[in-house]
């Protein structure tokens, strides 16, 4: 089994923030799915599609799977992309997060708790572009069980080792790599600061 050869795309959510299907986002005409998943190919050899649509994704080369614990959230798009990882640790990372940061990622990699890695903002796990170990997934099934379904509140109870906010900003201080997409104010605000400033 590979060490930290698997990302993770979660694109399972109801995106009703945002209106519409965030899978779907387009950023210049381009699929904002199809530029994570090109930045992550850089450093992983699998990457796995966690998808309520997975005929978007067909003959891309990729494992694509749906969440096997239906309606749970992020936690339930975790849990089916590590059932199926073959690598021990795998960047989970959403399907709206324009940002990723490889040479961060490289960092976390150096990091790695028993358990996974994590950036604290403040006070509060980011639960995404996180590293999780294959062996919570009996974890995850217990959590989700009790009816909790808080992924931050899960992590804070894991062997998860993790590095502070401004450590991760050191590596993108002009762009926030943690930005997710939820509404489209986030959308619009993030269209101006690529018009002003180039895509990353
Ligand atoms: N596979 C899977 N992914 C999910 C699920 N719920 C959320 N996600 C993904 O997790 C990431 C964060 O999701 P959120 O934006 O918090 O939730 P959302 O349901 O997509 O959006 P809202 O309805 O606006 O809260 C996104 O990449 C979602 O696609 C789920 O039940 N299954």
């Amino acid at each position: 089994m590979k060490e930290f050869g698997t990302a993770i795309i979660l694109a399972g959510g109801k995106s009703s923030r945002m209106g519409f299907d965030k899978q779907f986002l387009k950023i210049e005409e381009r699929r904002l799915i199809d530029s994570i998943i090109n930045k992550l190919k850089q450093e992983f050899q699998e990457i796995i599609i966690v998808t309520n649509k997975p005929e978007h994704y067909i003959g891309l080369g990729h494992k694509i799977t749906k969440d096997i614990l239906k309606d749970k959230g992020p936690l339930g798009g975790i849990h089916a992309g590590l059932s199926i990882s073959s690598s021990k640790y795998a960047l989970v990372v959403a399907c709206d997060m324009p940002n990723v940061n490889i040479e961060y990622i490289k960092h976390m990699k150096e990091h790695m708790g028993e358990q996974g890695c994590y950036t604290k903002i403040g006070e509060l796990v980011e639960p995404f572009c996180s590293f999780y170990s294959k062996d919570i997934i009996k974890d995850i099934e217990r959590y989700l069980e009790t009816g909790r379904r808080s992924t931050c509140r899960l992590v804070e109870r894991l062997h998860m080792n993790y590095i502070e906010e401004s450590k991760a900003r050191e590596f993108s201080p002009n762009w926030d790599m943690f930005l997710n997409l939820n509404t489209k104010e986030d959308l619009n605000n993030y269209l101006e600061q690529i018009a002003k400033e180039g895509c990353i």
